[in-house]
């Protein structure tokens, strides 16, 4: 997004001060939701059990361990993909190309894993070393993003990222300097977005699932639903990797730490939290209730499918049959924007589709505890924000056809409340 000549884009999640405390919070709210999970009261609001000493977060084999998975993940992304995408247009005119195998890897990873417990890797045992798998996680993430950090301080102007660039080195560390980092055709923010945390996260769900299985005999129908439901979404994930390539994350936000940390630590080890509850306090299911919420599940993946894949066609070729015969608003850019369908019911049809599996991946957990809606709370709040940074984005883009759409279909995101 081009800003007007000597300014720069205003600053986000509070500028630096925000920054320096988001870098400090969310590893912190990561810890401490994993000591909650695996405590007696499992108290969301209520303080740790106890605070980890460093023999309990440092563990150079689980170190090992993390750099292994981040190795095999990388080693997957390698192989020859069955096609290569290109992404939207740069600033320099050119487009970078990304393989799309994202679905093979996480089959390629099922199969190795498979494998690997058949020839007695004993995977329920995972569920013990979260903590220091996450502080693994947290201190890549920080090194990472530093590494980052120098790498583009070599690069062309044209190659940072449009928020990144404030001149504060914390705001900057923070958001993420260069928008592709590359080395040759190898992407990091493309790679961590999609495979070592959003893989490790229904790993985690299974290796949780098999310890509940060890200590109880069966896995509950909780733990099933939960595995279940979260093996769906990754799985569209990456059937849909191509998708990603023009969210705002890829094409607005640098690599920095917030992604960082988001994709390698905070999505394994957070989104996995209804199972790791779930195995420390199981909880009582019937058949109808899971029945229900497994429809819950099914308006809401229906909702997120539709919504999304009705943009992305109508983003790739408007005169699609199928979405040819939507009602649409021209831009001065020359592209539409759709104002009947999906996006004509509210304007962010997909945020309401995922939010509803939100709620559906929680309801499993029971209504005796706060502590699993918590991926429901932080996950609205994120799109809420999210949100409002894209409707910035998109008046900057669109100006007075974005202005129009918002008169047109004045709900963001839940019809006729929000
Ligand atoms: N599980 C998780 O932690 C997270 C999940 N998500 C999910 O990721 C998915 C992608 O989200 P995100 O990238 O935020 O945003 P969207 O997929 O909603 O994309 C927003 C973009 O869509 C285009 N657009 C908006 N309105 C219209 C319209 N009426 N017609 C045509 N194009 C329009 C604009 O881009 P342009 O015009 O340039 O095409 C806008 O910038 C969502 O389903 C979200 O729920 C997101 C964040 C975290
Ligand atoms: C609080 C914090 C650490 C913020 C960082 C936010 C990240 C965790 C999220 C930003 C955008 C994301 C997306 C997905 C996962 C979470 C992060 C990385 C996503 C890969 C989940 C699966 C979806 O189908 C998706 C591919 C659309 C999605 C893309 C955005």
């Amino acid at each position: 997004m081009a800003y007007p000549r000597g300014s720069r884009a205003p600053l986000e999640f509070g500028g630096p001060l925000g920054a320096a405390a988001l870098m400090v919070l969310l590893p912190a709210t990561m810890f401490h939701l994993l000591l909650v999970a695996r405590s007696g009261p499992a108290r969301l609001l209520g303080p740790p059990p106890y605070l980890p000493g460093p023999d309990v977060l440092w563990s150079p084999r689980v170190l090992l361990l993390w750099l292994a998975w981040l190795g095999l993940q990388a080693a997957l992304y390698l192989l020859p993909a069955r096609k290569v995408a290109e992404g939207l247009e740069l600033k320099d005119k050119s487009r970078l190309r990304y393989p799309i195998n994202g679905f093979q890897a996480l089959v390629l990873t099922a199969l190795l894993v498979g494998l690997a417990v058949s020839a007695g890797l004993p995977l329920g045992a995972l569920p013990e070393m979260l903590v220091p798998l996450a502080f693994a996680a947290t201190l890549t993430a920080f090194i990472f993003s530093f590494l980052l950090y120098l790498k583009a301080l070599g690069v062309p102007p044209s190659a940072l990222a449009p928020g990144g660039t404030s001149g504060n080195p914390i705001y900057d560390f923070f958001l993420g300097r260069e928008l592709n980092p590359r080395i040759c055709s190898f992407d990091f923010k493309y790679f961590c977005e999609l495979r070592p945390g959003l893989i490790g996260w229904v790993l985690i769900n299974l290796a949780l699932l098999m310890q509940e299985a060890e200590l109880r005999g069966s896995p509950s129908l909780a733990m099933w639903l939960v595995n279940g439901f979260q093996l769906l979404y990754v799985g569209d994930a990456l059937w849909h990797e191509e998708a990603v390539l023009t969210t705002m994350d890829i094409t607005h936000d640098g690599f920095g730490f917030m992604l960082a940390f988001g994709d390698l630590a905070w999505v394994p080890f957070t989104y996995s939290l209804q199972a790791q509850f779930l195995l420390h306090h199981p909880q009582p299911l019937g058949l109808p209730m899971a029945s229900a919420i497994c429809l819950i599940n099914a308006l809401g993946y229906y909702i997120f499918r539709r919504a999304n894949s009705q943009k992305n066609t109508f983003r790739k070729n408007p005169s699609d049959p199928r979405v040819a015969g939507l009602e649409t608003i021209p831009t001065a850019t020359g592209r539409q924007l759709l104002v009947s369908g999906w996006w004509g019911m509210v304007r962010h049809p997909n945020y309401l589709g995922d939010l509803i599996m939100a709620l559906a991946w929680s309801l499993p957990c029971g209504v005796s505890h706060l502590l699993p809606y918590f991926y429901f709370l932080y996950f609205t709040a994120l799109l809420v924000h999210r949100e409002a940074r894209d409707e910035q984005q998109c008046l900057q883009k669109y100006g007075l056809a974005w202005q129009e759409y918002c008169r047109r279909v004045p709900y963001r995101i839940l019809p006729y409340v929000y």
